[in-house]
This record gives structure tokens, sequence and C-alpha cells, in this order.
């Protein structure tokens, strides 16, 4: 699997912190910036990486801001993206299992290290479940479709 992680200044540190979990679980992953704390545009760095995964040049996302909020907001504008802001553990899974969430949304001023590191590490190992699931991620593919009309 190959993730392509951002962030803005609000989530450089957790971005930092979460790159040496994937480091530790084995997980390729490109990172799209931002290089420090300087105060940047969540949007500049939520488009890039939503393209990459809409266009399937990397498997999933990883996007923080100062709360996840805006970088979820941005992310969930562009086709075929399923950006999903987490907080705890049990919507970390379940979000994987009945949503099929191709980005995962963190706050980097709201959510602790290690929570943080908990949910990461359900995401990324947490399978679609499909069945039932699948109907209802088509019917979010629809609205989409009907959005184009
Ligand atoms: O988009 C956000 C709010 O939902 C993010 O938390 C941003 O990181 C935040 O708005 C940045 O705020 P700052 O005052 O410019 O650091």
């Amino acid at each position: 699997m190959k993730v392509a992680i951002a962030s803005d200044h609000g989530g450089y540190e957790l971005k930092e912190h979460i790159k040496m979990i994937m480091d530790d679980m084995g997980i390729e992953y490109e990172d799209l910036g931002t290089d420090s704390v300087e105060s940047v545009d969540y949007p500049d760095y939520a488009l890039p990486v939503a393209h990459k995964v809409a266009k399937g040049e990397v498997d999933r996302g990883i996007l923080i801001c100062g709360t996840g909020i805006g970088m979820s907001i941005a992310a969930n504008k562009v086709e075929g993206i399923r950006a999903a802001l987490v907080h705890d553990c049990y919507s970390a899974r379940v979000t994987r299992q009945h949503n099929d969430s191709n980005i995962l949304c963190l706050g980097g001023r709201t959510t602790g290290f290690n929570v943080a590191e908990d949910i990461a590490r359900i995401w990324l190992q947490e399978q679609f479940e499909g069945g039932r699931h699948e109907r209802r991620v088509q019917k979010i593919m629809q609205i989409e479709n009907r959005l184009k009309d």
C-alpha cells in the first residue's frame, strides 16, 4: 500500500509523528508537505493528496490540519474522495469497514499523539467489509454523478 500524506502548519508535528508510524509499519508514503510550522493554507495541501488518491496514484491519503476539519471539507470536494475526520479508534475502524474511506483526516491541535497513532494504525490496517456497505458507498457515488447534470 502507498499513502500520500500532507498537513498545514497546525498539523505539521503530528504529520512527522505519523510518518514514523508508517515507517514502523513498513508502509510506503509520499510526503506532499508542508515542511515546517510556518503558516500555510490547508486547501493547497488537501488538493494534491486528494487528486493522487482519486487518480489511483496512491492507495490512500492522510491529511492533518489544526482540527482536521478544513482538510476534510477540502478533500471531500474531489470526486471519488471519502475523507473521514476521526477522533477515536472505533470510528477509525468503522470508517474503513463501512465507508471505505480513502483519506484519513486528523487534528494536530485536537488529538494527542498517542490517540492519533492508534487511529492511524487501525485505519491503515482495516479493510472495507463490502456487502450492504457497498450499496451505500455506491449511493454516495451516485450523488456525485447527479451533481454533474
Ligand atoms: O481548517 C482548520 C480549521 O478547521 C485548521 O485547523 C487550520 O489548521 C486552522 O484554521 C489554521 O489556523 P491558524 O490560526 O492560521 O493557525
